[in-house]
């Protein structure tokens, strides 16, 4: 998509078209539709990063609320959103046998109970080797640090939706 059109869209349409960027979260989508024109890719994250940055601490840890866990129970019950299916498929959390599954499950649990929020990882950037290794190494960190470290990481997963919606010719939801 070009940054004309997209700089054309109403709000339904650009909501509609990225709302996903951010795990669940349209409201940062909708947010940003005011601060159109965009120049191109770069302005338009740099908008959403700058309404990420602007959140108070809640506001962060609830961003990493809306994120479903690595090989959890959205993904055995096909409930994920299509861009988290991809991704976990990606690296390789649709096809872990039972060992792995249960290991992850108790990672993820321990990762919630210590910080609050749950453990986020860009998939696509790792695989399940990279994530269990990752999963068992954060869950040491402080709080404050694993926030900013799990806000770092949606940045990640936000960049490669954004290229994938607007440097590919994939028909968009419009
Ligand atoms: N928990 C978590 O990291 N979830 C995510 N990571 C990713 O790449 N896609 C997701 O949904």
């Amino acid at each position: 998509m070009d940054f004309a059109t997209l700089n054309a869209l109403d709000y339904d349409d650009f909501v509609n078209i990225f709302g996903n960027v951010v795990e669940k979260c349209p409201i940062i989508t909708a947010a940003v539709w005011s601060k159109r024109p965009f120049a191109g890719l770069a302005d338009l994250e740099a908008a959403i990063h700058e309404f990420i940055d602007a959140l108070p601490e809640s506001g962060k840890e609830g961003i990493l609320r809306c994120h479903p866990d690595l090989a959890g129970r959205e993904l055995q019950s096909g409930t994920l959103t299509q861009e988290s299916r991809e991704e976990q498929a990606r690296a390789g959390l649709d096809a872990l046998n039972s060992a792995e599954v249960s290991r992850m499950t108790r990672l993820n649990l321990d990762y919630k109970a210590r910080f609050g929020f749950p453990f986020v990882i860009c998939a696509r950037m790792n695989d399940k080797a990279t994530i269990l290794r990752q999963l068992s190494e954060r869950v040491q960190n402080e709080r404050q640090v694993e926030r900013a470290r799990g806000i770092e990481e949606v940045k990640r997963i936000c960049h490669l939706r954004l290229q994938g919606l607007v440097l590919t010719d994939v028909p968009n939801k419009l």
